[in-house]
């Protein structure tokens, strides 16, 4: 046992550290006071995007939050987004280790940083944007399943459908495993639907079930089950695995000279790399063509699903939404013919529509980011580290923007004679700056063609015998409809 003065000498000591040691600056930002460790967890409560609303009106247009340990600066204010994110300091990524593919290494977009993520992001934006594979083009791709879709819901002749998630996720799956592996399943393969679980579904279920452990990460020494963190171990490692196996299924059967998917496109970049710096070179890019196939699957396919199971909620929330579609789609095509993509330019309430749709956020922070290096911005002082979050869903909600935030109303997209679409430079939902979502020309084009082709095919109703619908989101990082049950009935055209 120490003796009396030598606990007074450590005392002191320890005391005359934390005195002289040199004081790292700041971030001087109000916010609301938290709790050593937890910070101001308890405060947040379940329905996080709400609390942050109230402290985005409350604390102005940039505040400080801590998150456990973690300070994070929220930002309100949609031209102080714009403007950050533009910033090279704001790009970084702040995904803990135990969030990402390999636990710690960096691959794919998602989570990289420097060269990595500008050579992964500038190859995926190019082959996204230039896509098309053989005779293979986008629409074709997305239309085989819309259509198969339509037919599922046909056949079910007016049963009330309770789980409509499951059916658009299997059919988002599948058109971006066309674009990225070049094979489609039909909708109701068990195969399907074990690969949407894989890519997607898994994902999701073990984010949803570590959200204390994302704030206190301390949680996995002492709880690694209970905590979550095994799960998402598991789940990363089966993904890596699944994906691995699809890379060396093409690499088996590959032919350089006609590329029949992304993987094919990514294995021949590997092959004519020769520069041993670069992210696309021998072996090591291997794992870097698995990580950004689990990021598009992981950014993109459950997106979009959720995208339209809102769109359904809403239209048989709002039966005259419905027929004003239903009667643009009427003049464009007759009816005698799907819609296509080159419809677009005459469709503004459709398009106001997936507008109104992606108004609603789904990750209501999007994607945190960081600061790469001590910065400045509006006289406030980031040390390198800093976690940034967008209060996104603040932004889309904000009355002083919007007026009636609260109601679905896509009109708010359109000129006051409703002929055309109106750009509001408010609405961010694929954000903005360098990290913007390289998904999103392929996930517009995928809602449109969803929504504006299963409302011709069919009027949407709510089941009679189900409660009162509910578009409050259910409680949870992404925000989600609660369940609710829908009739589709086929029009005759
Ligand atoms: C409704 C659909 C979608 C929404 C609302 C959405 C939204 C977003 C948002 C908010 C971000 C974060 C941007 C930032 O960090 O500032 C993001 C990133 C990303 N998204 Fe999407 N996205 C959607 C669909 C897609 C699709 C279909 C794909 C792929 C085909 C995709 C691929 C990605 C990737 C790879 C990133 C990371 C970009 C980077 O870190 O540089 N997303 N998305």
């Amino acid at each position: 046992m120490f003796s009396v003065t030598v606990w007074i000498f450590i005392v002191v000591a320890v005391l005359a550290y934390y005195a002289l040691k040199p004081k790292k600056r700041g971030i001087k930002l109000p916010g609301p006071w938290g709790l050593p460790l937890v910070g101001n967890a308890f405060q947040i409560g379940k329905r996080m995007h709400i609390t942050l609303a109230k402290w985005g009106t409350k604390y102005g247009p940039m505040c400080k939050v801590k998150l456990g340990p973690i300070e994070v600066v929220l930002v309100s204010d949609h031209q102080m987004a714009k403007e950050m994110l533009a910033l090279d300091a704001f790009i970084g990524r702040t995904t803990p280790a135990e969030f990402t593919l390999y636990e710690g290494e960096t691959v794919g977009i998602i989570n990289s940083e420097g060269e990595i993520w500008e050579q992964q992001r500038r190859f995926v934006v190019r082959q996204l944007r230039d896509f098309g594979f053989g005779k293979t083009s986008m629409e074709s791709i997305i239309m085989e399943e819309v259509n198969e879709l339509g037919d599922r819901l046909a056949s079910l002749k007016g049963e009330p459908v309770s789980n409509m998630k499951g059916f658009l996720s299997l059919a988002t799956v599948n058109s971006l495993w066309s674009i990225v592996a070049g094979k489609r399943y039909s909708q109701d393969d068990p195969k399907l639907r074990a690969l949407a679980h894989q890519l997607s579904g898994a994902f999701n279920e073990a984010g949803e079930n570590a959200g204390a452990f994302f704030i206190m990460k301390w949680l996995k020494h002492i709880l690694p089950d209970l905590s979550g963190y095994n799960a998402i171990r598991k789940m990363f490692a089966e993904l890596a695995e699944f994906v691995g196996n699809t890379i060396q299924e093409h690499k088996n059967t590959f032919q350089e000279d006609s590329p029949r998917d992304f993987i094919d496109v990514y294995l021949n970049e590997i092959k004519s790399t020769t520069d041993p710096s670069s992210s696309f070179h021998g072996v090591a890019a291997e794992k870097q063509l698995i990580g950004v196939v689990a990021d598009l699957f992981q950014a993109g396919a459950d997106a979009m699903a959720s995208t339209l199971n809102w769109a359904i909620l809403h239209l048989i929330s709002n039966p005259e939404i419905l027929r004003k579609l239903q009667v643009e789609i009427k003049e464009v095509t007759g009816n005698s013919r799907p819609v296509s993509f080159s419809d677009r330019p005459k469709m503004p309430y459709s398009l106001a529509m997936v507008n109104e749709l992606l108004r609603q956020t789904l990750a209501p922070f999007g994607v945190p980011h960081s600061v790469l290096s001590d910065t400045e911005y509006k006289g406030v002082f980031f040390p390198k580290g800093t976690v940034v979050m967008i209060n996104l869903h603040f932004i889309h909600h904000d009355p002083k923007l919007w007026g009636d935030p609260e109601n679905f109303r896509p009109e708010r997209f359109l000129s006051p004679d409703e002929k055309s679409l109106v750009k509001v430079e408010y609405l961010n939902p694929f954000m903005v700056g360098r990290r913007q979502c390289p998904g999103e020309s392929v996930a517009r084009d995928t809602i449109f063609l969803f929504l504006v082709n299963l409302v011709q095919r069919f009027d949407l109703l709510r089941d009679p015998s189900s409660p009162e619908l509910d578009t409050e989101p259910e409680i949870g990082f992404v925000l989600q409809p609660k369940p609710f049950k829908v009739i589709f009935q086929e029009r005759k055209l």
